[in-house]
């Protein structure tokens, strides 16, 4: 071996960054630095998504649904985690209609309740919350009839608790709470409450009562009209009603019976020439299914005459002008009232317009018209006979398809005379169904409120969203290795005198 080879041989040795096991301890630490990093994000991980359920029964005039729903269970105070899982509609009429036989309102739950079983993880069934809403049907009965209401509501609860869920209370819930609940639920599913885009109106039309809900920068001159709510550290400042016998079944009993009252001394058989009906559709009724309700006048004596011939004309003009009659805009003791004497501020901002209101609308194709064009498509599908409208849906149920130009005219009437919806404001009404998988109603915000799922403050979030944290980790780990692996070859080079000054 020359000197040279022997100095070089030196220098080698003297570089500690040979060594064995330096290589060894830096490989263990750029390894041990990986697994701590891959320990902190198993760490973080949402533990293996645990759900929760709750169940709403949303017991309507026509027919009642049960509603469930579904969340991570670690993340109850995040917006924007309820879904709706699944939903079902009982068989049969609202549990209003077993007034006379109360037993059969409980029974008729059976089968939706015994889904939900199926549904709902077994081991679960016991914390579930399970909660029954009675809306408009309910107060009806009530006002007729205290006993028959509260016999149903026992047989429903007595139901409920038969089921191996946290059974919560049915009740009717009030037409304010019906309103703001709808609202809370659109807004909810929209992710309105993080956004500072602002939230949208609601609108819910039933088969016994309508609600109209949204935030008003007006004062609100009526108290029953006015709710606030602090959510997620914003406050919101509500206007809301809820017209009791504006729904769209209770308007036909109350359009009927106007068009009945001045024939009620004719002693020939009653025919009932209807605008809002089909030309050719023509069916005996009776007038009990009239006037059976509180919303229309009791009329005792009908001549002897059970029953009335219903004919359609197929008029829209002559209908709608009838239909405006079933609003009163004579008085108004505010500032501005939308009918029947309730104060109204103008309506602001963005709508959601659920439950029938989009079954009507979107059947007629007029979701997506302008005021003026929807009114104009109407008048020709109302002027439509009924043999070929019948033709043309078999599978429509008779009823629905009967009453649809009908229930579209009083849609229109009811947001444009009514509400004082504009061609302008009409074009902020968006017809919806469901948001993401979960339907627009008052269900879901009544037991988000119940369960206290909406804080009045935002919940403290995490800096980074969890994805992003996992990747910046990741990020970081691999430049430390990098680091590592440069620093490594950097000092493996010798440092000591250059070739040239060797030689
Ligand atoms: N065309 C059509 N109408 C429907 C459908 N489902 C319900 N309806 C009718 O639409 C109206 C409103 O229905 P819902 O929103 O369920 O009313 P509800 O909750 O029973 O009544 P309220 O207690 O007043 O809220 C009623 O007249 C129903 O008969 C449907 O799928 N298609
Ligand atoms: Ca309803």
């Amino acid at each position: 071996m020359d000197e040279q080879q022997q100095q070089q041989q030196e220098m080698k040795v003297k570089n500690s960054w040979h060594r064995p096991q330096i290589i060894v301890v830096t490989a263990l630490i750029a390894v041990g630095i990986i697994i701590m990093v891959a320990i902190a994000v198993v760490q973080h991980k949402p533990l293996n998504q645990k759900y929760k359920y709750g169940i709403v029964l949303d017991a309507g005039s026509s027919h009642t649904s049960v509603y469930i729903y579904e969340w991570p269970a670690e993340k109850e105070n995040n917006t924007g985690m309820v879904q709706q899982k699944h939903s079902c509609n009982v068989k049969g009429k609202g549990i209003s209609s077993y007034s006379g036989t109360p037993h059969k309102a409980g029974e008729s739950l059976k089968e939706c309740m015994d889904e939900a079983k199926k549904t709902i993880p077994k081991h679960r069934h016991q914390e579930t919350p399970v909660y029954l809403g009675a809306t408009a049907g309910m107060r009806l009965l009530k006002m007729d009839d205290n006993t028959a209401s509260e016999k149903v509501l026992k047989s429903v609860a007595t139901s409920l608790q038969s089921y191996p869920f946290s059974y919560e209370g049915a009740r009717i819930i009030s037409g304010q709470e019906e309103g703001a609940f709808g609202w809370i639920t659109v807004n909810y599913l929209s992710d309105n409450f993080r956004k500072a885009s602002g939230t949208v109106g609601a609108l819910d039309l039933g088969g016994a009562s309508t609600q109209i809900t949204f935030v008003s920068r007006q004062e609100l001159e009526s108290p029953d009209n006015s709710i606030d709510f602090r959510l997620y550290g914003n406050d919101y400042h509500l206007y809301t009603h809820s017209f009791l016998c504006y729904g769209k079944d209770q308007v036909l009993k109350l359009s009927l019976e106007k068009q009945i009252e001045p024939k009620l001394d004719m002693t020939d058989n009653i025919i009932l020439e209807d605008p809002c009906f089909h030309p050719g559709y023509i069916v005996n009724k009776s007038f009990q299914s009239v006037f059976d309700s509180p919303c229309v006048k009791k009329i005792n004596s009908f001549l002897g005459q059970q029953s009335f011939i219903h004919k359609g004309l197929g008029d829209w003009n002559k209908c709608h002008e009838a239909i405006k009659k079933v609003f009163n805009t004579t008085y108004c003791r505010y500032s501005r009232c939308s009918f029947n004497d309730i104060f109204q501020p103008p309506v602001e901002g963005r709508f959601g317009a659920f439950s029938a209101y989009f079954f009507v609308m979107n059947f007629l194709n007029l979701t997506t018209f302008n005021l003026e064009e929807a009114k104009k498509n109407l008048e020709t599908y109302c002027t439509t006979s009924w043999d070929t409208l019948k033709q043309k849906h078999p599978k429509v149920k008779e009823k629905y398809l009967a009453e649809y130009c009908f229930s579209g005219t009083y849609i229109i009437t009811l947001l444009e005379d009514g509400y004082r919806f504009t061609n302008e404001t009409w074009e902020n009404i968006d017809f919806i169904k469901k948001i993401g998988d979960s339907e627009a109603g008052w269900t879901l915000g009544y037991m988000l409120n119940l369960t206290n799922m909406i804080p009045a403050e935002a919940p403290d979030t995490p800096l980074l969203p969890y994805g992003g944290y996992v990747m910046l980790m990741l990020i970081l780990s691999l430049l430390i290795f990098v680091f590592f692996i440069l620093g490594y070859i950097f000092f493996r080079r010798p440092s000591g005198p250059t070739h040239k000054e060797i030689i």
